[in-house]
C-alpha cells in the first residue's frame, strides 16, 4: 500500500495532506462540543442565565457549520485523491500488462490480470478514500476524548482508562480472529469471479456439451464455500456489539454513580458528568469505526500486494539498447529497410529451441531452417507438435531458450521490438476481432491505410464479397470478439487485417482451418501473388496448417513432431524422404481425395 502511495501519490500530495488536515479541524470541534455543552448546562441552565445559554448555543452552531465546511473539503480531497490514484494505477497496470511478453501473460493468466486491474484497484481506492476521511478522525477522537475526560476529573477518568482499553481488547481479540477469514473470503470471491467468467464466456460450449448442471454445481460449491466463511466471520463478530455495549453501559453506570457522589460533594458539576458520558460514547464509536477501517485496510493491503506483484514483474522481452529504438523508430513505416543485410534470408532459425516456463521439455527443439525473401514456408504436424510455438518465436512473442532466430539477417533479440513486430502481419490461430467496425479492425496494422488498401486486403483474404454484401460495408458493426460473424468470416477478416499495410512477413497460424478447400486454395493463390511485392524484397509467408494441401505448394515445408523438425524440404522431397509427412499426406488423401486434388491443382498452377 505504502509502495503504491509512493509511486502514484506524488501528483495528489495536496489532496493527501489537505484532506486529513481539514478532518483534523472537524475533530477539534467534535472534542470541544461536549465542553461547550458543559458550559451551557452549568452557566446557562444551572445559573438560569439566558444570555450565556444563547451565547454557547450560537457557539455550538458556528462550530457545527465550520465542522461541516471542513468535512466538505475533506470529502472533495478524498474523492479527488482516491479517483485520481485509482485511474493512475489502472493506466499504469494496463500499460505494463501491454508490455508483457506471452511468458508473463501465461504466468498471471488473463482472468487474474482482469481482477487485479478492476477489483483490486477498487479495494485500494476505497481504502485511500477512507484513510483520508477517517484515519485521522477516529484515533484522534478516541485519544482526545480520553485526554479531555482526564482533564475534567482524574478519578472519573480512571473509569475511562479501564473501560476504553477493555473495549479495545475485545475488538482486538475478535478482529485478530476475523482477519484470516477476510483474506480467505477475498480469495474465494476471486474464485467465484473466475467461475462466473468462464461459465459466461464459454456459455455456448457449456450448452453444447450439456454441462449446465456441472457448471451450476461448480458455482454453487464456490458460493457456499464463500458463504461458510462469511458465516464463520459473522459468528465471531456477532459478539462484538453486545460485549462492547455491555462494557460501555457499565462504564456509564459507574460514571453516573461516582459522578453523582462528586456532584453531591461539590467536586464536579452536572454538566461535567454529562460531558464525561458524551466523551465515553464518542470513544466507543471511534473504536467501532477503527475496527471497520482495519477490515478495509486488510483487504486493501492484500489487493495492493497483488497490484505491486504485477507492476514489479519485468517483461522478459525488451529492447536490448536504447540506441536501437532510436535508430529503428526513424523507419517506422518501413521497419525492415534499415540496418539489414539485403542478401540474407528473410527467416533463419539456427538450432532454435524453446521451453515454456516451468516445463521440463522443449516445446520446440533444435530447429534449423532458412526461408528466402518472398518465399513461403509451410509448417505442418499433429496437434501439440509445436507449430504455433515455432512461429511465435519469429516476431519474438517468446524468446528462444537456445539457438537463434534471425529476420532479414538480424537476430530478433537485437531488433527494436516494436519495429520487428510492425514488419509482421500475424494471423493468430484464434480469430479474434474487437468491437467496433470492419474498418476499425482492419486499420490495426496501418491506421492511415486508405479504403482502396483495405479492399485490396479483403480481396486477397477472400473476404471482399461478404463485406461488400453487408449494408454498411466497411462500416458494418463488429460485436465484441466478432461474434456477429461466422468462424470462416472471422478468419478471413483477421487475414485481411494482417495484410493491410504490406507486411514484409505474413504468418498465418492455422488461420484457414474454417475455410472450405476452394476458398483456402484461392486465398493461397492470392497470397502467393503478393510474394512478388513488399518492402523486404517480396512478402515472405509462413503458413501453419494441419492440411497437406495448404502447405504442399510452399517453397519449404517443415514437419513438426514432438517439438522437433523431423523433415524440412519441398513437398516432393518430403514425400520421398519423410515418413511422418507421407503418413499425414496419405491419411488426408484417403479421407478427402477430391479436396486434396483441388489443393494440388492450385499448387501446380501457382
Ligand atoms: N502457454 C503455454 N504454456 C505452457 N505450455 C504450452 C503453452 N502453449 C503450448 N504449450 C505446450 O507446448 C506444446 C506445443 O504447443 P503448440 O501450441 O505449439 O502446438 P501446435 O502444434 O500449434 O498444436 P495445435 O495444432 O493443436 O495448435 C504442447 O505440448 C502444449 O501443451
Amino acid at each position: 500500500m505504502i509502495e503504491l502511495l509512493k509511486r502514484f501519490g506524488r501528483p495528489f500530495r495536496r489532496e493527501l495532506t489537505l484532506g486529513p488536515a481539514s478532518k483534523l479541524i472537524e475533530v477539534v470541534f467534535d472534542l470541544l462540543s461536549p465542553l461547550v455543552v458543559t458550559l451551557m448546562i452549568d452557566r446557562g441552565v444551572g445559573e438560569r442565565n439566558v444570555e450565556a445559554l444563547l451565547m454557547y448555543g450560537a457557539l455550538l452552531v458556528i462550530m457545527a457549520l465550520a465542522g461541516f465546511a471542513s468535512t466538505l473539503v475533506c470529502q472533495k480531497m478524498a474523492a479527488r485523491a482516491s479517483q485520481g490514484l485509482g485511474t493512475s494505477m489502472r493506466d499504469a497496470l494496463f500499460a505494463h500488462i501491454n508490455a508483457f511478453s506471452f511468458a508473463e501473460l501465461d504466468r498471471f493468466g488473463t482472468p487474474s490480470l482482469i481482477t487485479r486491474i478492476t477489483n483490486d484497484v477498487n479495494q485500494v481506492q476505497l481504502a485511500i478514500a477512507l484513510a483520508i476521511r477517517q484515519l485521522t478522525r477516529f484515533p484522534l477522537l478516541a485519544l482526545g476524548s480520553m485526554v479531555a475526560a482526564l482533564l475534567i476529573d482524574v478519578k472519573l477518568g480512571l473509569i475511562f482508562l479501564v473501560s476504553t482499553p477493555l473495549i479495545g481488547a475485545i475488538f482486538w481479540f475478535v478482529m485478530a480472529r476475523c482477519i484470516p477469514y477476510f483474506r480467505r473470503m477475498q480469495r474465494q470471491l476471486d474464485q467465484i469471479g473466475l467461475i462466473t467468467r468462464e461459465g459466461l464466456s464459454g456459455a455456448r460450449v457449456v450448452r453444447a456439451f450439456v454441462r449446465e448442471e456441472h457448471e451450476r454445481g461448480r458455482f454453487a460449491r464456490a458460493a457456499f464455500d464463500q458463504a461458510d466463511t462469511a458465516i464463520a466471520v459473522g459468528r465471531l463478530s456477532c459478539v462484538l456489539n453486545p460485549a462492547t455495549f455491555l462494557v460501555m453501559n457499565l462504564a456509564v453506570c459507574a460514571i453516573l454513580w461516582v459522578g453523582g457522589f462528586q456532584v453531591e460533594a461539590g467536586a464536579l458539576t452536572q454538566g461535567q458528568v454529562m460531558a464525561f458520558v458524551n466523551y465515553m460514547t464518542q470513544t466507543l464509536l471511534a473504536i467501532v469505526y477503527v475496527a471497520n477501517l482495519v477490515v478495509v485496510f486488510t483487504k486493501a493491503s492484500a489487493s495492493a500486494d497483488r497490484i505491486v506483484e504485477v507492476l514489479a514483474c519485468e517483461p522478459t522481452i525488451r529492447d536490448v539498447a536504447e540506441q536501437d529504438v532510436g535508430r529503428g523508430s526513424g523507419s517506422a513505416g518501413d521497419p525492415l529497410t534499415a540496418d539489414i543485410d539485403l542478401n540474407a534470408p528473410a527467416i533463419r532459425l539456427c538450432g532454435a529451441s524453446f521451453a515454456y516456463p516451468g516445463s521440463a521439455e522443449d516445446a520446440v527443439h533444435d530447429v534449423t531452417l532458412e526461408v528466402p525473401r518472398g518465399g513461403t514456408l509451410g509448417v505442418i504436424g499433429g496437434t501439440g507438435s509445436g507449430k504455433s510455438t515455432l512461429v511465435s518465436l519469429l516476431p519474438r512473442l517468446y524468446d528462444v531458450t537456445r539457438g537463434s532466430v534471425e529476420i532479414c539477417g538480424r537476430d530478433v533479440r537485437t531488433w527494436p521490438v516494436e519495429n520487428l513486430r510492425r514488419a509482421f502481419g500475424f494471423v493468430p490461430q484464434k480469430a479474434e476481432l474487437v468491437s467496433g467496425t470492419v474498418r476499425s479492425n482492419l486499420l490495426w496494422r496501418d491506421p492511415l491505410a486508405a479504403d482502396d488498401d483495405l479492399w485490396r486486403a479483403l480481396e486477397v483474404a477472400q473476404a471482399a464479397d461478404f463485406v461488400r454484401a453487408l449494408p454498411e460495408g466497411l462500416d458494418a458493426p463488429v460485436e465484441a470478439g466478432g461474434k456477429n460473424f461466422s468462424g470462416g468470416q472471422r478468419q478471413r477478416l483477421t487475414i485481411a487485417r494482417a495484410l493491410v499495410g504490406d507486411p514484409a512477413l505474413l504468418v498465418m497460424d492455422d488461420s484457414a482451418s474454417a475455410l472450405d478447400y476452394r476458398t483456402d486454395a484461392a486465398l493461397r493463390k492470392a497470397v502467393r501473388a503478393l510474394g512478388a511485392s513488399g518492402s523486404c524484397g517480396g512478402m515472405t509467408t509462413v503458413v501453419v496448417s494441419q492440411r497437406v494441401s495448404s502447405v504442399s505448394d510452399a517453397d519449404l515445408v517443415c514437419v513438426m513432431r514432438h517439438g522437433r523438425a523431423v523433415g524440412v524440404g519441398t513437398h516432393e522431397e518430403l514425400m520421398a524422404t519423410c515418413a511422418v509427412y507421407r503418413e499425414i499426406a496419405e491419411s488426408q488423401l484417403y479421407q478427402k481425395p477430391a479436396a486434396l486434388a483441388a489443393g494440388k491443382g492450385v499448387a501446380a498452377h501457382a
